[in-house]
């Protein structure tokens, strides 16, 4: 049987009288791409919180990689976030840094005792993982957006994670760019054996990169399966879902 690094039972959150999440179940396997759509404010970011206990929801479970998050102390949980690279939607890259040195900021800061020729390495290595070797010395301001959105993935792959976490990772960027990036999250579960969580809603990206798509309406897991399967539904909502997407893009 297929091992899950992260299980989710039953889980509900909401702000006073704001019911955001209602009941979610959801499973990562391990290898796997999950996609999860959702509109603007249906508590896709409120879930990945719950997920680095970032915020703790008000009942049931969240497992991931076997340990019950918000029953975890401080320090457990920070050794359990170091599994865990969250790629964020504006790629957050120190701009006073070169590429190399945003590379070994989160090395230095988490991981001891490496070597220079070590630490030369691991950020060689994840730079070529992301074909921008070539940028080594370069400023982010000298990057493209897709350009910094691959260093940013580079920079999160730099502590060997064993989940990735990816927050609208084609926002604002052109099409073919986009289509760079999903080919991108498809190269890095295989490269790095990661399995990973995208959180979209972009269609191009979910048809791309999800292994299995999961729509979250109305605060529950409405929908699963593949991405044909999950627009094969005849619901007025993720027919117009689908609808809007391919309209407007
Ligand atoms: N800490 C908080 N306190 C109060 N309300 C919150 C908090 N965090 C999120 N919310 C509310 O929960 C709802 C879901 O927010 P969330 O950020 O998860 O949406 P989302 O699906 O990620 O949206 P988007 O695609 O726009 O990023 C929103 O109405 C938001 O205002």
């Amino acid at each position: 049987m297929r091992e899950k690094v992260i299980e989710i039972s039953n889980l509900k959150k909401s702000f006073g009288d704001l019911h955001v999440l209602r009941g979610v179940d959801m499973e990562l396997y391990r290898g796997e791409n999950l996609v999860v759509l959702g509109r603007s404010g249906t508590g896709k970011s409120v879930l990945i919180k719950i997920v680095v206990g970032l915020l703790y929801q008000d009942e049931g479970s969240c497992k991931v990689l076997g340990q019950e998050v918000e029953a975890l102390p401080l320090k457990e949980l920070n050794k359990l976030r170091l599994k865990i690279g969250f790629s964020f939607q504006n790629s957050a890259l120190y701009d006073s840094m070169t590429v190399r040195e945003n590379l070994e900021f989160p090395l230095t800061r988490n991981v001891k005792n490496l070597t220079k020729a070590e630490r030369d390495k691991r950020v060689e290595d994840v730079l070529d993982g992301v074909g921008l070797l070539a940028t080594i010395n370069q400023m982010p301001s000298e990057l493209s957006g897709g350009q910094r959105k691959r260093i940013g993935i580079a920079r999160t792959l730099i502590l060997n994670p064993e989940i990735m976490l990816y927050d609208e990772p084609t926002a604002g960027l052109d099409p073919i760019t986009c289509v760079e990036i999903n080919n991108l999250i498809n190269q890095v579960n295989e490269r790095y054996h990661t399995s990973s969580i995208i959180i979209t809603h972009d269609l191009t990206c979910a048809k791309m990169t999800g292994d299995r798509v999961v729509i979250l309406l109305d605060g529950i897991f409405s929908s699963q399966g593949t991405f044909e399967e999950v627009f094969r539904s005849e619901d007025p909502r993720i027919k117009s879902f689908y609808d809007y997407n391919f309209i407007n893009t």
